[in-house]
């Protein structure tokens, strides 16, 4: 079974978290849009939803489920997103597809997190996938400066603009044994949008999809 197959199979797993009628909280990337797929099937029974890209809206759209904007909406109880790395806290690292801001909003929103993936994003230790920033375009060299000093190799994502119209810096080599701490400090840094370290609000159960079917992960302590 390869990756994408593990992805589809979490993502369709995700449809038993469904179980109200209001609006579903849908996150960005390829898991994401097997979860899209799998949602369509359902869709009579849904209010409609809310999305945290373009790319994943215009899918929604296509399957004529409606998108609601985050400021209509006054509660979300489910959102479904995929993640790039998740340690066993469902402490995770989003943002590979450069849509973390909108992704961290609902996730803030929402009652209940669940995170999508294949078996290999779990990992004991956050950190090798590059940390992706999201910064303000005039304080992309002043962020990447700061980001050194706190022991991090910043690489500009080239010609990539976020739907926010910002720029992404993705971060190598930094330290993250204290996810929160990170969070937190990185946020503190003038002109950072948001970055994709989710450890304040981590997921509330991760499914991951694997050769020996989909395991349902909750987070330990
Ligand atoms: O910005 C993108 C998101 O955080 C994605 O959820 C993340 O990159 C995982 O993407 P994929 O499902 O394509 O592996």
């Amino acid at each position: 079974m390869n990756a994408d197959e593990m992805k589809k199979q979490a993502a369709w797993a995700a449809l038993e978290y469904i179980t109200t009628d209001g609006v579903v909280g849908v996150g960005t990337g390829s898991t994401v849009n097997h979860f899209i797929d799998a949602l369509a099937t359902i869709k009579h029974r849904i209010e409609g939803a809310v999305s945290s890209s373009n790319a994943s809206t215009q899918r929604l759209k296509d399957y004529g489920i409606e998108v609601f904007d985050l400021n209509q909406v006054n509660e979300v109880a489910v959102y479904v997103d995929g993640a790039d790395e998740s340690n066993h806290a469902l402490q995770l690292i989003k943002g590979g597809g450069g849509a973390l801001t909108r992704e961290k909003i609902i996730a803030a929103v929402a009652d209940k997190f669940v995170c999508i993936a294949d078996s290999s994003k779990l990992v004991d230790v956050l950190g090798k996938f590059p940390l992706p920033v999201e910064v303000i375009p005039m304080s992309r060299s002043y962020v990447a400066r700061e980001i050194v000093k706190l022991g991090g190799q910043p690489v500009y994502r080239e010609g990539v603009i976020t739907d926010n119209g910002n720029v992404i810096l993705d971060v190598h080599g930094l330290d993250i044994m204290e996810p929160i701490k990170l969070e937190k400090t990185l946020n503190d840094i003038v002109g950072v949008v948001t970055n994709g370290l989710f450890a304040m609000r981590p997921a509330d159960v991760l499914l991951l999809g694997s050769e020996n079917g989909t395991q349902t992960v909750l987070a330990s302590k």
